[in-house]
C-alpha cells in the first residue's frame, strides 16, 4: 500500500508526513485551494526532504507548459492532472503524470486503459473536500491501478480491505486546520492504510 498525503504547505508537515510513513507528499498548485502552494515555497521544502520520497504537484485545468515550467521549477518527481475537458497534449509534458478522474458513477470506471489512475469523487470546485465514494462502485473492478481519494481517514480505510487498491491519498481529515497537517492524525492514518487486506 502506498500513501500520499496531499496539501503540503510548510516544512514542518513535509517532515512530519515522512516520519508518520508517507510515500510521497502532495502540493497544490492551484490557487483557490486553501492549500496553494508557490512553486517558490515548494522547492523550499523538497530541498529538506530525505531521499526516498515522492514529490506530486497536483494541477486542475492547467496548460502543459505551465505544469512543466513549475514541476521542472519545484523538483517534483510526478504531476497528478485534473484535466476535465480531456484536452491537454499530454505527450508535450516533460514529466511523469498520473490523471485523476473525478468519478459521479460507475460508468466513469469503465474502459480505461492500462495506466494508474487517481480517483477521487467528484465535487463542484474540485477535491479536498472531504467527499467519499461509494465503494459499491468498485465492486467487480480491478482496482490494482487506482490509488484512491477523497475523505478517507484512519477511522473508514479498513472498509476498503479486500478490493486491493495500489494506494490512498488524503488531505483534509489529516488537518488541524485548513493547510495546516496534524501529525498525530497522520501517524493514524498511515498505519491504518498499511494495515489494508
Ligand atoms: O487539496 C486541495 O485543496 C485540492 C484542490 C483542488 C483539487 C484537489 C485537491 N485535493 C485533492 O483532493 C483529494 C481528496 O482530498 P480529501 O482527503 O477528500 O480532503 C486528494 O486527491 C487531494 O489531493
Amino acid at each position: 500500500m502506498r500513501v500520499k498525503i496531499c496539501g503540503i504547505t510548510n516544512v514542518t508537515d513535509s517532515l512530519d508526513a515522512v516520519k508518520a510513513g508517507a510515500s510521497a507528499l502532495g502540493f497544490v498548485y492551484y490557487k483557490p485551494s486553501p492549500r496553494y502552494i508557490t512553486p517558490e515555497n515548494a522547492l523550499y521544502i523538497v530541498e529538506k526532504l530525505p531521499p526516498f520520497i515522492q514529490t506530486v504537484g497536483l494541477f486542475v485545468n492547467e496548460n502543459v507548459d505551465f505544469i512543466n515550467e513549475v514541476c521542472e521549477k519545484s523538483k517534483m518527481h510526478l504531476a497528478q492532472i485534473i484535466d476535465d475537458e480531456n484536452i491537454l497534449d499530454y505527450t508535450k509534458l516533460k514529466v511523469k503524470y498520473i490523471k485523476v478522474l473525478r468519478v459521479k458513477n460507475k460508468d466513469d470506471l469503465q474502459n480505461l486503459d492500462e495506466n494508474y489512475y487517481l480517483i477521487d469523487a467528484f465535487v463542484d470546485g474540485f477535491g479536498g473536500k472531504g467527499k467519499r465514494l461509494c465503494l459499491d462502485l468498485f465492486k467487480d473492478i480491478n482496482c490494482s491501478k487506482f490509488i484512491l481519494a477523497g475523505g478517507l481517514s484512519s477511522d473508514n480505510l479498513k472498509e476498503l480491505n479486500g478490493f486491493g487498491f495500489f494506494g490512498v491519498d488524503v488531505s483534509s481529515s489529516v488537518e488541524k486546520e485548513k493547510g495546516k497537517k496534524d501529525i498525530q492524525k497522520m501517524i493514524n492514518f498511515v498505519k491504518a492504510a498499511y494495515e489494508i487486506l
